[in-house]
C-alpha cells in the first residue's frame, strides 16, 4: 500500500500545503507517535486497538465458529463498529456464504431479509460490545422469533460477540450460546481487527490471518516520520488540510468492492474526531459513478473538501470490444479497467486544474491483506490526526443524549431528554 501526497502540496493545488510545512509538521508527528506508542504499550483504552494485529488470535476465532457446518449465509446483527467492519470485509471479497446485516431497524428491511432466508441453514451471529444497544436487542428478539416460528432451534445457530456483562453476556449464559469477547480498551470502530470483525469473515471463508498480516504490514511502517509512515501521512495531511479550511473529506475508492469500507471509514472519522466543535466530514463517494454526480460540488463548489480517491494496481479486467460505432471506436479494444484508471487520473488532475487538493491512496489488490492494511492504515491515520488535533480519538460521548431520549420514548426510563422530544417546535408545510 502507498500513499500519494504530491496532489496535496502547494505547487500542485494553491490551496494545498507546502513541503516545508510538512516538514514543520512532523516534528510534531514524532511527538504524537511517541504519544501513540507509550499508550499502545500500556495497553490505554483506545491506544489498544493498534496492537490488534498481534494480539488477535485467529485461531480462536475459527474455533468458534467451526461448529457452524457450511451456511448458506450468515446474518450478524449489530449496529456501528459491530457491524461495519465485518461488512467491509465481507463486501469486498466474493464467497459462496452469503453474508447480511441487520444494522438497522427498519422495519420493511428486516422482514425483507428475514423472508428471504432459509433460516435453518443460516448462522446468526449477534455482536455488541455493550451488550446493550436497543438496535440490536431489538433485531435479535425478532431473528430469535423469526427462527422459531421457521421451526429452527435458533440456540443452535446462534452466537454472540459481547463484552463480560450486558443484557447479551447474559443471554449468551442463559441459553449456553457459543460467544466470543471483545477486545477490552478498543471502541467499536477500532474493532474490525478482532473477534468483532473477523468472526463473519471466517464464516465465509476468507483468509483471516492474511487480513492481520497485511494490518501487521502497516503497524511495521508506524514511525516518528509522515514520510516514512502511509498511515502517518494520510492522517497529518487530514490534519493540515483541515486546518487550512479543507473540513470535509471525501473518500472515493475506484473498486466496488471497497463501497463498504468508506461506511466504515465515515463512522472512524467522524466518531473519532467530531468533538469539542472540530473535525473533518467523511463524505462517502465512488469512483467513476460520482464523476457524474459529487464530482461537480467537488471541483466548484466550496473550497472546503480533500478529496481521497482509492484504487488497487491489480484487478480481473473486462475487454471492450471492437465496434465500429461512431464516436465510439476509441473505447474498442481497451478494457473497463483501463477506462477505469484513465478515470481515476483524469479526475486527479480535473482536482489539481481546480485547485482541491486530493490524495491518491494505492493498494496492490482489494483482497485479504489489502483489506488488512487500508483497515489498520485509517485506523493509525485516525489516531494520529487525534494527537494532532488534541481531541479524544476513542470516546463518542455526543450520541448518548439521543440514545436516553428514544428509551424515553419507549418507556425504558425516565430521561429529560425525552422531554425536549415533546417540546418540538413546528412549521409544517403540506
Ligand atoms: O457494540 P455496541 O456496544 O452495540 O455499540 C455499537 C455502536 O454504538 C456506538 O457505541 C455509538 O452509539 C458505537 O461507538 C458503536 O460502534
Amino acid at each position: 500500500m502507498q500513499v500519494d501526497l504530491g496532489n496535496v502540496l502547494d505547487t500542485a493545488s494553491a490551496h494545498g500545503v507546502s513541503r516545508e510545512a510538512l516538514e514543520r509538521l512532523d516534528g510534531r508527528v514524532a511527538a504524537a507517535h511517541d504519544r501513540i506508542e507509550r499508550g499502545r504499550a500500556a495497553g490505554e483504552h483506545g491506544y489498544e486497538s493498534l496492537n490488534l494485529p498481534n494480539s488477535t488470535d485467529p485461531a480462536a476465532i475459527r474455533d468458534a465458529v467451526s461448529r457452524f457446518d457450511d451456511p448458506s449465509a450468515v446474518v450478524t446483527v449489530g449496529i456501528g463498529g459491530s457491524a461495519l467492519g465485518a461488512a467491509t470485509l465481507t463486501d469486498a471479497l466474493e464467497s459462496d456464504v452469503d453474508a447480511y446485516y441487520l444494522d438497522n431497524v427498519d422495519p420493511e428491511a428486516v422482514e425483507r431479509l428475514l423472508d428471504s432466508l432459509d433460516l435453518s441453514s443460516t448462522v446468526v451471529n449477534v455482536v455488541s460490545r455493550s451488550g446493550t444497544t436497543a438496535e440490536t436487542l431489538a433485531n435479535f428478539l425478532v431473528v430469535q422469533e423469526a427462527m422459531a416460528d421457521a421451526g429452527v432451534d435458533w440456540a443452535d445457530r446462534t452466537f454472540v460477540t459481547t463484552g463480560e456483562e450486558g443484557n447479551l453476556r447474559d443471554l449468551a449464559d442463559q441459553h449456553d450460546l457459543p460467544s466470543l469477547p471483545v477486545p477490552d480498551g478498543v471502541p467499536g470502530r477500532f474493532s474490525v481487527l478482532s473477534t468483532v470483525g473477523l468472526a463473519a469473515a471466517a464464516l465465509c471463508g476468507h483468509d483471516i490471518e492474511a487480513v492481520l498480516e497485511g494490518a501487521a504490514a502497516q503497524e511495521a511502517r508506524l514511525s516518528d516520520s509522515l514520510f516514512d509512515s502511509p498511515a502517518y501521512a494520510y492522517g497529518a495531511v487530514s490534519y493540515a488540510l483541515a486546518e487550512r479550511g479543507m473540513h470535509q473529506n471525501a473518500m472515493m475508492p475506484y473498486a466496488e468492492s471497497l463501497e463498504t469500507f468508506s461506511e466504515w471509514f465515515a463512522q472512524l472519522w467522524a466518531e473519532s474526531l467530531g468533538k469539542d466543535g472540530l473535525g473533518q466530514t467523511p463524505l462517502r463517494a465512488l469512483g467513476a459513478t460520482d464523476q457524474h454526480s459529487q464530482l461537480q460540488l467537488y471541483r466548484a463548489g466550496p473550497r472546503d473538501k480533500l478529496v481521497t480517491l482509492v484504487r488497487a494496481t491489480e484487478r480481473e479486467d473486462v475487454a471492450i470490444p471492437e465496434t465500429d460505432l461512431d464516436g465510439l471506436a476509441y473505447l474498442g479494444g481497451s478494457s473497463l479497467g483501463e477506462l477505469l484508471d484513465a478515470e481515476f487520473e483524469a479526475t486527479e488532475a480535473s482536482l489539481v486544474a481546480a485547485d482541491r487538493p486530493n490524495v491518491r491512496i494505492e493498494l496492490d489488490r482489494v483482497d485479504e491483506h489489502g483489506l488488512g492494511e487500508l483497515l489498520y492504515a485509517m485506523e493509525a491515520a485516525c489516531v494520529l490526526y487525534g494527537e494532532l488535533a488534541s481531541v479524544d480519538a476513542f470516546v463518542q460521548p455526543a450520541v448518548e443524549w439521543g440514545k436516553r431520549a428514544a428509551r424515553g420514548l419507549l418507556g425504558g426510563g425516565d430521561f429529560e431528554e425525552a422531554d425536549a422530544v415533546e417540546e418540538k417546535s413546528r412549521l409544517v408545510v403540506e
